[in-house]
């Protein structure tokens, strides 16, 4: 079927339709547990976003950019607009002052890097300090438990998964729910015991973290982290809308991997990119330097988020991975109730039949493609499957579309709708402030096995090595320092 078809009404379908809890099995339910509000329908879901969201506006996302840059950088960084707690001024050496050591240790000016095992960390750790106030320390330590929990958990849970796993997926929603529950309890397969393990981790990780805030929150000590932000909404909420402590602890363990994965793999193909693209990654930098300067001048050390909207190329090259590799790549629902969904173009059945509106019946399971939407012809040019970011700035892409869709850019990669991504300014911001930290810093080049990178399809769109799948999570690149003139 055309995408147009796919994705036609696709933010009616969000508003109509529900999580199909099953659909994917329970492994997915079980990694951020029950009560988070990826697996919320309904009245519950509504509740738990309302409490949310205020730790996701603009201000408060914005206010997290010095934070970005000391997880993305050196020793020591100056903060200036944020008013970070003690943990936090602790400086610690952050991932590219570690990159620098491991090229002027090479002995040949550069080194090779699987990105992915690096960024992951980076990115862990400023979800750690943004959302929880707490230091993990993944950068300093590649042992620790959650460096360790998290490393390869998507390759090692959704990927490539057998003809009789497929099938175990498919019929399992015969299956009833508490039958399914004693089996993810109980069974010894690697995949569901690698969940249970990242379940339990993250349940004592999380209730921890709870005990500590409610302490300190209780002795009036609490920041701007999102999770401060929560519990004093939950604590403003009327009786009957509060978040039970159940509650509260699946929202944390939704955000720790909501938070981490998908912005630190969608840096990590944004490096591929540059290293396909050298033309790209020279201009991209040139801006940067441009902007450094104008930052310089006025006596300033750190970019403001309104230097990154006064960066057109980077913008426009981030909007352009956003698109090309939308992380989240396809949405699971099940319609909630018998629904007409019109088409803007008809399609002709495999009958022969002109239709103008598809039916969708209560029930039916809809896996509806993110990742086709971004590449639609008809909305983003002929060359929709090339990367190019040009198409930002020549108007192929920024002409106002007759269905805006989406909450960022009329992509669909954060979706739309009341289910859309909460974090989506968050992770933008943290995109712009990796990017600028990195690329200004270093050098780009592919690997041979970087020639070889594949989508592997695990639920986030993660980077394996063709022929060595196996190994999980991979993206080598040749890493040198940028070359400087100033
Ligand atoms: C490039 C980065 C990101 C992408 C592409 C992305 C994409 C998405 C998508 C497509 C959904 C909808 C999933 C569905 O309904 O099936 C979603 C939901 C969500 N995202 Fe993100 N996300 C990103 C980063 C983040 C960050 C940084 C956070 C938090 C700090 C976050 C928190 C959430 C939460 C809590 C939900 C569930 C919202 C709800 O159901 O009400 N995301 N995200």
């Amino acid at each position: 079927m055309d995408p147009v078809c796919v994705t036609i009404g696709f933010a009616t379908l969000v508003i109509v339709c529900m999580v199909y809890r099953r659909y994917t099995g329970i492994s997915l339910a079980d990694v951020p547990g029950p009560e988070s509000p990826s697996f919320i329908m309904g009245e519950d879901h509504k509740r738990q976003r309302k409490v949310l969201s205020p730790g996701f506006g603009a201000p408060e996302s914005k206010a997290f950019l010095p934070l970005f840059k000391r997880c993305a950088e050196s020793v020591g960084t100056k903060v200036t607009s944020y008013s970070l707690n003690a943990h936090q001024q602790r400086g610690h050496p952050q991932m590219s002052n570690k990159w620098v050591d491991l090229i002027t240790n090479s002995g040949v000016e550069s080194a090779v890097i699987n990105i992915p095992a690096w960024l992951s960390r980076a990115a862990l750790d400023a979800i750690g300090e943004a959302a929880f106030d707490v230091p993990f320390g993944c950068i300093d330590n590649n042992e620790s438990a959650l460096s360790r929990a998290y490393s390869n958990m998507l390759t090692d849970i959704f990927g490539s998964p057998s003809s009789g796993q497929i099938l175990f997926q498919e019929i399992s929603k015969y299956i009833p729910y508490r039958i399914l529950q004693f089996f993810g309890e109980t069974s010894k397969s690697p995949r569901i015991l690698r969940v249970r393990d990242i379940a339990n981790l993250a349940t004592s990780v999380t209730k921890q973290m709870v005990k500590d805030k409610a302490g300190m929150l209780f002795q009036g000590k609490g920041s701007r982290d999102v999770f401060s932000l929560l519990v004093n909404a939950n604590m403003d909420t009327d009786a009957k809308a509060k978040l039970t402590e159940e509650e509260l602890l699946g929202q944390m363990r939704t955000l720790l991997i909501a938070g981490h994965e998908t912005t630190s793999t969608t840096i990590g193909w944004a490096l591929l990119e540059l290293a396909k693209h050298p033309k790209i990654q020279s201009r991209l930098r040139e801006e940067i330097r441009a902007a450094e300067a104008v930052m310089h001048a006025r006596g300033d050390t750190e970019f403001t988020i309104t230097d990154f909207d006064a960066m057109p190329y980077a913008t426009a090259f981030i909007k352009e991975v956003l698109r090309f590799y939308p992380v989240a790549y396809s949405v699971y629902r099940c319609a909630s109730q018998d629904d007409i969904l019109p088409l803007s173009q008809p399609i002709t059945t495999r009958f022969g039949k002109v239709i103008h509106e598809l039916p969708v019946p209560k029930g039916t399971r809809i896996v509806a493609s993110i990742a086709a939407y971004n590449q639609i012809k008809d909305l983003w040019g002929e060359d929709a499957h090339v990367f190019n970011p040009e198409r930002w700035l020549n108007g192929t892409a920024t002409e106002k579309k007759a269905t805006p869709v989406g909450v960022y850019s009329n992509l669909m990669t954060f979706l739309g709708g009341v289910r859309g991504c909460i974090g989506w300014r968050f992770a933008l911001i943290e995109m712009q402030v990796f990017l600028t930290e990195i690329v200004g810093k270093f050098e780009f080049a592919l690997t041979e096995k970087a020639k070889r990178i594949r989508r592997e399809a695990c639920m986030v769109m993660t980077p394996t090595v063709e022929g060595e799948v196996e190994k999980g999570v991979q993206l080598p690149l040749r890493v040198s320092l940028a070359p400087r003139t100033d």
